[in-house]
């Protein structure tokens, strides 16, 4: 199976843009020809041509945090419908959080897991599975087993490890096992039933706040035990101006921390949340303008190493409970990119290979996989992208089943196109690259 991708625009090196054509072979990048504009493309028995129009095509984005709710809450989403709206957000691979029903505690379901996942035939899937089990924080898992399985680390998302003993037995076994802990660093006594942060919102709707010390205590807590037992310790949406400085600090002790951020995280803050609509309800919360701050100076000088979207689907009649009682989370596959370009590229703030490359190469490189990149060898996994493409975000339109977005209504700019994984054309927006 041969399939050439003409008319491409590709950042090169020095992070411009320039065409290119793609050929891919079984699955895999087999050359990048630098051509000019082709107006005409070779036809050749057995060779499928995609026409990117001078687009630009991107290595697949890779996000290391979304919850595909399967098995369990297959009402919220499953592993095909999130899947599907991965690849329409131009994502080719996804890790997914152990949260599910039963937790992802065992090697059946993380078995099960993969077995949906390549069903689907969509994205990449890559699955966690959890620290303890049921994600009680009492019991650890089976770490080697569950390695064994195909997860590919473990982190107890959704809630926080509250004992630093167990957590560091975790971070010694995974260690041993050459597995990162990924941690959602919460602590729990100093949250007690909070929607929202502290902060003029809370205030102002007589909301009980969540401190941002309620997330850095637990990232200073791990880095010390990081250090110990020197795993990888992954730190999950980042949020807090103190745990970046914690983050930070560690970095420069070389001990071995990494980070991610939500678009989310990036673009709002508490002050923007317009009413009690649970849409702006997310763990963590959304803080204060300094933090936000704080998380996109973190991101450009690299102290938060990669994006990702903590894609959290929830029913409309979940959501549909109020800002109290709603559950915490948002849908993120479909805005992403557009997002975070229109705020950040169109803007003039980041460079365009700066954003692709923490949504790319970054992630591949902190979990070591084999993606990210568009080389002779690598896995044909891309993304096209038209960054003049201009749309309103309808929530209607989303192959996710969850709606729940703050964005409804936004007006951006840079969308994907088309998603091909693994040589296969996955995904396509019917308005575009009808030829
Ligand atoms: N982020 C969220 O607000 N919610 C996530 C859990 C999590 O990521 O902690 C979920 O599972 O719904
Ligand atoms: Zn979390
Ligand atoms: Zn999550």
């Amino acid at each position: 199976m041969r399939l050439v991708v003409m008319n491409a625009k590709i950042l090169n090196e020095q992070g411009e843009q320039e065409f290119a054509q793609i050929v891919i072979e079984n699955g895999v990048i087999s050359n990048i020809e630098k051509t000019g504009p082709i107006e005409q493309p070779v036809a050749e028995e057995g060779t499928q041509v995609i026409d990117a129009g001078g687009r630009l095509v991107t290595p697949g984005f890779i996000d290391m945090h979304v919850h595909l709710r399967e098995p369990g809450y297959e009402h919220k989403e499953t592993i095909e419908s999130g899947s599907r709206s991965a690849a329409k957000g131009g994502f080719t691979t996804i890790a997914c959080m152990p949260n599910t029903r039963p937790v992802t505690d065992n090697p059946d379901t993380v078995r099960y897991v993969k077995q949906k996942a390549e069903e689907a035939g969509l994205v990449n899937v890559l699955p966690y599975a959890a620290i303890t089990k049921s994600e009680l924080g009492r019991e650890l898992t089976d770490f080697a087993a569950l390695k064994e399985a195909g997860a590919i680390g473990f982190t107890d998302d959704g809630v926080g490890v509250q004992s630093a003993q167990m957590m560091k037995d975790a971070m010694r076994q995974a260690a041993a096992l050459g597995m990162p802990v990924i941690a959602h660093c919460e602590d729990n006594s100093l949250v007690e039933g909070a929607p929202v942060a502290e902060g003029e919102f809370a205030r102002k709707h007589g909301l009980k706040g969540i401190p941002n010390e309620s997330e850095a205590i637990h990232v200073g807590r791990d880095i010390l035990l990081a250090e110990a037992t020197g795993v990888h310790y992954h730190v999950c949406h980042v949020s807090t101006e103190q745990s970046i400085r914690l983050i930070r600090q560690a970095k420069q002790l070389g001990i071995n921390v990494t980070a991610e951020v939500c678009p989310h995280h990036l673009v709002l803050s508490e002050e923007d949340i317009p009413g009690l609509d649970a849409n702006w309800k997310m763990n963590p919360p959304l803080r204060s303008r300094r933090d936000v701050e704080a998380c996109i100076a973190a991101l450009e000088d690299g102290t938060i190493d990669i994006i990702v979207t903590d894609h959290a689907p929830h029913s409309e009649e979940e959501k549909a409970k109020g800002m109290q009682l709603a559950p915490f989370g948002i849908v993120g596959f479909e805005t992403a990119f557009p997002l975070l370009y229109t705020k950040f590229v169109a803007t003039g703030r980041w460079s365009l290979e700066m954003l692709v490359q923490r949504m790319t190469a970054d992630p591949a490189r902190v979990f070591g996989l084999e993606a990210g990149r568009l080389v002779p060898g690598a896995p044909a996994d891309l993304t096209i992208v038209d960054l003049e493409a201009e749309r309103t975000v309808d929530p209607e339109d989303f192959a996710s089943k969850g709606r729940n977005t703050p964005f409804a209504g936004w007006k951006l700019k840079g969308w994907p196109v088309a998603t091909i994984v693994r040589g296969r054309l996955v995904w396509n927006d019917e308005r575009e690259l009808t030829r």
